[in-house]
């Protein structure tokens, strides 16, 4: 079945329909990691998002039950060059376009993603849509231009848990798989917001031994210190930050009182509840292989990421936060701390699913810092 991908400013590219028929509208955004389509794929962080992967054959491995961040997809739509129908591998389930479909996922394949690439690397990221419905470019060029965009728009409160809940997954073992972690033997209680959160992020908590009680991004700061956390983590989630003011409040009122850890979209509300302001980037950085400084250490991590917002740099105050790590592409803040409060955040992810390990530390170090404060 035929399926379009069209542009706001009217660029389009004909393919073949991948997983269900429909029309989907949402930003398009690349992502350039070789592996992980199906930690990608179940990221709540892209909701609102169409991801086009650039590594041209996805699905190569297959799908199974275990890669996932969520209990779904909840990207908009999805664009690969080649979708492998023949997947191969020992762990492998179904295939790509066998979980779209039952995912209800709408997506193309067979188009030149390259030359999509370098339109948005060019043009920056914008709105589209990918229709089988309607195969018009014109017409689908009007529906993108009339669909909303990321900024201004809460999309957290569209992928937050309804109510608290405890988690108590450990890290994936070759050997055993996920395992169960005993929360009568953790030694930190930890209160995670849920903004869109990855599940690596819990399961690198339980495994350090936390207790984590997932909350959703609404809660307020009383209903948090009545649980009498030993720290709050700050989630990564979908869209704009700038529009999350009650989360913002929160976090304000939190400062000082609790060890305070931020990853992603966790890190920009810290920035702001900090003083600090967002932007938009051309483009965003999506995939595995980002190199960011760590100025205390002077070391370079390669990182796994995916944002579209980031910190500006000369709006944070500089009595009271510090940059802690940089981008080496582009100089982009990717980790602040707080000068006086026990709270530091990252733009990048250090759960790493998908994506290198370079940064586990980070869990380690949020640990240390609530041992300190105990
Ligand atoms: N992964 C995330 O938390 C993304 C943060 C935010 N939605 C952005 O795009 O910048």
């Amino acid at each position: 079945m035929k399926a379009v991908l069209a542009l706001a400013d009217g660029k389009y590219f004909v393919g073949t329909s991948l997983g269900v028929a429909g029309e989907v509208t949402g930003e398009v955004v690349f992502n350039t990691s070789m592996t992980g389509y199906q930690e990608i794929l179940t990221d709540p962080s892209y909701h609102g998002e169409i991801v086009t992967m650039t590594y041209p054959q996805i699905g190569n491995y297959g799908i199974n039950d275990e890669d996932v961040e969520s209990s779904k997809p909840h990207l908009s739509g999805f664009v690969v060059r080649e979708a492998c129908p023949f997947p191969s591998n020992f762990r492998s389930q179904m295939t790509l376009d066998t979980y779209l479909k039952q995912n209800n996922i709408v997506a193309i394949e067979g188009i030149d993603t390259r030359a999509l690439v370098r339109h948005i690397r060019t043009t920056g990221a914008q709105t589209g849509v990918i229709s089988t419905i309607d195969t018009d470019p014109h017409s689908l060029t009007k529906k993108a231009q009339a669909a909303p965009g990321l900024v201004g728009r809460d999309l957290v409160r569209e992928v937050t848990c309804d109510a608290p809940y405890q988690f108590h997954q450990g890290l994936w073992d070759l050997a055993t798989g996920y395992t169960e972690v005993d929360p009568a033997a953790a030694q930190y209680q930890v209160v995670a917001f849920d903004f869109g959160i990855k599940r690596n992020i819990l399961r690198n908590l339980t495994s350090r031994g936390c207790k984590v009680t997932v909350v959703p991004a609404a809660t307020r700061a009383a209903e948090v210190l009545k649980l009498h956390p030993d720290g709050v983590f700050l989630s990564n989630g979908p869209g704009d930050p700038e529009p999350l003011y009650y989360v913002q409040e929160t976090i304000r009122e939190l400062l000082g009182k609790v060890p305070i850890f931020g990853i992603c979209l966790g890190h920009q509300l810290l920035s702001i509840a900090c003083g600090g302001q967002t932007y938009k980037l051309k483009f965003g950085h999506r995939g595995g292989n980002q190199p960011v400084l760590n100025c205390q250490r002077q070391q370079v991590e390669i990182t796994s990421q995916n944002h579209g917002f980031a910190v500006d740099a000369r709006t944070l105050k500089a009595d009271m936060v510090k940059v802690t790590h940089f981008n080496l592409n582009d100089q982009t803040v990717e980790g602040i701390t707080h000068l006086e409060y026990p709270a530091f955040s990252v733009q990048y992810h250090p759960e790493a699913s998908p994506g290198p390990h370079d940064a586990a530390y980070l869990f380690d170090q949020f640990i240390a810092m609530m041992q300190e404060h105990k």
